[in-house]
């Protein structure tokens, strides 16, 4: 399975994020996350439906979206609309999981679910068999640039053994925290999908930022 990154929109320098996106992308960078948050299911605001449908003009990367909403089943038309290419949605932000996998998928794009630091892995057991990706959040959602809780590991390492067991090949993408020191310890764990924002946009030379991701990455693949 290819290892992919996923560099954070929430740590662009939003006067430059034209020239930063054609860095990123120019880089080899496959994806983009999208932190998407509405000041009640985090504790802070950011960009919403609009922004992405801007960008989306800028960029051909795979547009990772990532809502820290509540009931996100109300907007996943809009954000598909938008240039979403994968929802994720948070499984605490929801009564009806299952229904808004469903919704998402028949838009088109492709379905992952989240869970926050404190939400035991086994609450998304039973979605495993119907979503395309799966996020480990290793931060409190709703801001960049924080510590990396390195004890949602072993959340990694399950859900990497349930694929197997299970015989399911959704992807596996960890958020939060992530740097050139830590992100062999998701991969060994088996994370396949990694988020960065400070790491990679927050850094003076982004193209060299991401290039020490990838050819980590390159490491691991040629195993
Ligand atoms: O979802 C979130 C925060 O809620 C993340 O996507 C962070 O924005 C990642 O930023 P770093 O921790 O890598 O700086």
């Amino acid at each position: 399975m290819s290892i992919c990154l996923s560099p954070s929109m929430l740590s662009i320098d939003f006067t430059k994020a034209g020239e930063q996106l054609a860095i990123v992308e120019g880089a080899g960078v496959p994806y983009l996350h999208l932190d998407v948050m509405d000041g009640v299911f985090v504790p802070n605001i950011s960009f919403g439906i609009p922004v992405i449908q801007g960008i989306r003009k800028a960029s051909h990367m795979v547009f990772d979206t990532h809502l820290m909403i509540v009931e996100p089943e109300r907007y996943v038309e809009q954000f598909r609309k938008a240039g979403a290419d994968i929802i994720n949605f948070h499984v605490e932000a929801t009564k009806d999981p299952a229904g808004c996998i469903a919704k998402i998928k028949a838009t088109g794009a492709k379905a992952a679910i989240t869970i926050k630091p404190k939400t035991p892995v086994e609450e998304i057991k039973p979605y495993l068999a119907d979503v395309d990706m799966v996020l480990v959040m290793t931060v409190e959602p709703g801001f960049g640039g924080q510590k990396f809780m390195a004890d949602q590991v072993p959340k990694i390492a399950q859900l990497a053994a349930w694929k197997k067991e299970l015989g399911l090949s959704y992807d596996i993408e960890v958020d939060g925290g992530i740097t050139l020191d830590n992100v062999r310890q998701v991969l060994d764990a088996g994370a396949n999908v990694i988020v960065a924002g400070s790491a990679v946009f927050g850094k003076e030379d982004i193209a060299a930022a991401a290039k020490g991701f990838l050819d980590i990455f390159q490491e691991y693949e040629a195993r």
